[in-house]
């Protein structure tokens, strides 16, 4: 004798509510018997929808989360520097000192905004638009088509438009292709990045203040630069392998890490201090030359 089957469910609201739903039960429910067409049309569509709806639903949360990241992430660049144009406007910081704060904020920061994305192999290319779509700003306002005085004012040196196009757009072309190559799962897109944003950024800031021993290779940069440049980058590395290996992207075996980070630190100020910054920005060759001995040192792995 076949088992009685459970008891289905009044109403369509208690047949949601109930724990003991399956498909067949979500298509005969007692309430539906009464008007034949419609209960063929939902036992044909509850189903369907709600297999649709199950299969989508971690497609449509990966969708939204990826791109609210990246439309706040956007924010976060326009807001940085739209509050340093405020700043240098007001004269409570100097342009020479805006362009390197946003150099080093803008780099560090959207490093650490890469977890906002999801595990999606997707997720990097979310995270590119942002690079991508101020390339295309600093192109567009370099080249003259708009104008944008506040941006012009916060990432530039003498306040002219052409300045945008060089070391600004190697600056987030770099960020760009960093994203898409290494992400952030790999030891040599993170050293990279920190090489160019906070070693080369406080090579300028503490070299233009104190660094009055120059360089005897190069009278443009000093022995405390250079020195800034090798602390605050390996520091920098150091502190962002650390954070991306405490969110479990990466996994940093410290005891060889140290010693490679140093290499790789010196590399960098080496490369940042020798005259070639007239042929090669060192938005360039700085984190070039940082990927190079962090792929010799660390592999894609950060052991
Ligand atoms: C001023 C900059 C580079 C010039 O470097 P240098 O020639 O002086 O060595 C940096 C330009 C930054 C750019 C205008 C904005 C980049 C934003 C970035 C892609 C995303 C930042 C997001 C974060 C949440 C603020
Ligand atoms: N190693 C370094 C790097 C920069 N600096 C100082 O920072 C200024 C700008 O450095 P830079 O030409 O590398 O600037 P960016 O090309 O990075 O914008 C130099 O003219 C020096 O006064 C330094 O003293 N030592």
């Amino acid at each position: 004798m076949a088992a009685a089957r459970p008891a289905l469910p009044s109403s369509p609201t208690s047949l949601l509510l109930s724990r003991s739903i399956s498909a067949p039960d979500l298509a005969v429910a007692p309430a539906l018997r009464r008007n034949r067409p419609t209960r063929w049309v939902v036992a044909a569509a509850v189903p369907a929808v709600a297999g649709a709806l199950a299969a989508s639903a971690p497609v449509g949360a990966t969708l939204l989360r990826d791109g609210g990241a990246t439309l706040l992430v956007t924010a976060g660049a326009y807001s940085l520097v739209r509050a340093f144009d405020a700043l240098t406007e007001r004269r409570l910081v100097q342009q020479s000192l805006s362009r390197k704060v946003v150099h080093v904020l803008s780099g560090v920061f959207f490093m650490a905004s890469w977890p906002l994305f999801s595990n999606s192999t997707g997720a990097r290319f979310f995270a590119a638009v942002v690079p991508f779509l101020n390339s295309v700003r600093l192109l567009t306002y370099g080249l003259g088509f708009y104008s944008d005085e506040a941006l012009v004012k916060s990432v530039t040196r003498e306040g002219k438009r052409e300045e945008l196009l060089r070391g600004p757009l190697y600056y987030v072309i770099v960020l760009l292709i960093i994203v898409l190559v290494f992400w952030r799962d790999s030891p040599i897109g993170i050293v990279s990045l920190s090489m160019m944003s906070g070693g080369d950024g406080f090579a300028d800031i503490v070299g233009r203040r104190f660094g009055s021993l120059k360089l005897p290779f190069n009278d443009k940069k000093s022995w405390v630069g250079s020195a800034a440049m090798f602390i605050s980058g390996f520091l920098l590395s150091a502190l962002m392998l650390s954070y991306f290996s405490w969110l479990g992207y990466i996994r940093v075996s410290w005891d060889q890490a140290i010693g490679k980070l140093v290499l790789v630190a010196l590399a960098a100020t080496v490369v940042e201090c020798i005259p070639v910054t007239d042929v090669v920005d060192d938005n360039i060759s700085v984190p070039l030359a940082t990927m190079l001995v962090a792929f010799l040192l660390f592999g894609n792995t950060a052991n």
